[in-house]
């Protein structure tokens, strides 16, 4: 099995890409198992450009392939706020309880029919010596009135995905893994993962 270094701190990532990866016969190491201290600055202006500063700047730092995630949630109403600052909407700390309970009050009095978001998901591939890569998935929704569910991490308790009627967080993780922006991030980097593995 070969091992490939996935350049996050985030605990839930981590988990969905360890279960997304066994599919190609790879394992995955974070920067949770590596070095927690490890901080790379989030200055892009999109996913993109913020995955794609993550991998590069570890690639180059262990001289291996690496792969990255910057994701978030764009909701209609706010003008696709929070977006990159998703993980630190609430404030610098990164509290997930916090951030949920900004965005319900953002959107307050806001009715159903104007409530959709969509999680995006872009994941890059920086290798030493080649061109880096980067692809997007997306997954479309709306923003529940309340959190409801216990799965997942972020926004998941008020995220209801489109054809569902339960949120994210009341999905399994295998669930979520079918239909999330992660997995169709991930599966447009298939076919290097194929190769990979
Ligand atoms: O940068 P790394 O170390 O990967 O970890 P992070 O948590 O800071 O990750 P991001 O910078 O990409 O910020 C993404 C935020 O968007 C939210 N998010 C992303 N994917 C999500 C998902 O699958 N479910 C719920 N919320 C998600 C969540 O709040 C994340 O903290
Ligand atoms: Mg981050």
């Amino acid at each position: 099995m070969k091992e490939l270094i996935v350049a996050t701190k985030n605990p839930g990532k981590v988990s969905e890409f360890r279960q997304m990866f066994s599919k190609y016969d790879i394992s995955v190491k974070s920067l949770l198992d590596i070095d927690r201290s490890i901080d790379i600055e989030e200055t892009g202006s999109t996913f993109e450009e913020n995955a794609v500063i993550k991998a590069e700047a570890m690639a180059e730092h262990f001289e291996v392939p690496v792969v990255a995630d910057d994701s978030g949630l764009e909701v209609d109403a706010l003008n696709g706020e929070p977006g990159v600052y998703s993980a630190r909407y609430a404030g610098i700390e990164k509290d997930d309880g916090k951030n949920t309970e900004k965005l319900l009050k953002q959107l307050y009095g806001v009715p159903e029919e104007k409530r959709t978001a969509r999680f995006v998901c872009a994941v890059a591939v920086a290798r030493p010596g080649e061109n880096t890569f980067v692809r997007r998935g997306t997954c479309e929704g709306t923003i529940a009135t309340e959190p409801q569910g216990t799965n997942g991490f972020g926004y998941d308790p008020v995220f209801i995905p489109e054809g569902s009627s339960r949120t994210m967080a009341d999905h399994s993780s295998e669930e979520k893994n079918a239909i999330s922006h992660r997995h169709h991030a991930i599966k447009q980097i298939e076919e290097w993962l194929k190769t990979q593995s």
